[in-house]
């Protein structure tokens, strides 16, 4: 059995490389808000004993009003958003429940994953304290300062891109809030505040379905993801063995 966790969904962001109607987490794809589809993923998992959505000042009362039923039928906590997406997060840590032991952080925005996704990185936090989901960079890739000409080509050795659930012990993470304050470059994940604090965060193979939604061509995407795979049947690009998780 896995420790009591928390799952907290950022969703109080702008959208404004999404530049839909609507910002992207209450986007309908198939009817259904994005954010829905991202948070069903997670229930019914008995480890999980609080989840928090972070909806930002401006969309509260729409949020309470279209959402009422699925907020109560998730059981699910509403906390106000910050400026940027680790102040989003910073507000949701202050209301863990005290017998929480591990705390997930999701992108409302990715909802194409796994329950043995879940699984596998839920299992690396525990044994390493923490642990994000991450892929090796397969494209060349080109540096280019005004987007128009390549200026010259870069190295991808080494290089992975992030995903999320990014999962930490609770103590950890609060730790690493903490001290943010000595941080100077922009705090894009969570885990980076983690490294910072010198502990070791496990990276476990990313899903390639567990897309962000970040402009609104990625919810075709989405959709086409979540019709034509069975979630549950999806595995990691490379499988992941238990042993895997002690390397
Ligand atoms: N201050 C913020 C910024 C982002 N997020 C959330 O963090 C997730 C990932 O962020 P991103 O994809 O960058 O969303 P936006 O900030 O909304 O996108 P953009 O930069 O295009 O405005 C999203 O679910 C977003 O709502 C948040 O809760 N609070
Ligand atoms: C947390 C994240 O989704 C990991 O890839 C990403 O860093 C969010 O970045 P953004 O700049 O908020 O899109």
């Amino acid at each position: 059995m896995l420790p009591s966790t928390a799952v907290i969904f950022p969703a109080a962001g702008k959208s404004q490389r999404f530049g839909g109607k609507e910002k992207k987490p209450f986007a309908l794809i198939d009817n259904r808000a994005v954010w829905l589809r991202t948070v069903e993923q997670f229930v019914n998992r008995d480890e999980i004993k609080q989840l928090i959505i972070v909806i930002s000042e401006e969309d509260l009362e729409m949020f309470k009003r279209k959402f009422g039923a699925n907020i109560m039928f998730f059981d699910i906590q509403i906390v106000t958003g910050g400026k940027e997406r680790f102040e989003s997060v910073e507000n949701a840590l202050e209301i863990l429940k005290p017998e929480i032991e591990l705390v997930a952080i999701h992108d409302a925005v990715r909802p194409c994953l796994t329950s043995s996704f879940i699984d596998t990185v839920f299992k690396a936090a525990a044994v390493h304290g923490a642990a994000i989901p991450a892929i090796e960079v397969a494209d060349t890739l080109k540096e280019s300062a005004h987007g128009n000409f390549v200026d010259k080509t870069v190295s991808r050795k080494g290089l992975w891109q992030a995903q999320t659930p990014q999962v930490f012990q609770k103590k950890i993470l609060v730790e690493a809030f903490e001290k943010r304050g000595s941080i100077k470059e922009p705090i894009t994940d969570d885990a980076q505040l983690v490294e910072c604090l010198g502990q070791k965060v496990k990276l476990v193979p990313g899903l390639k379905t567990n897309i962000k939604i970040t402009s609104s061509e990625d919810l075709g995407l989405v959709d086409l993801i979540l019709k034509n795979k069975k979630p549950d049947k999806v595995r990691p690009l490379r499988p992941f063995e238990d042993d895997d998780l002690y390397r």
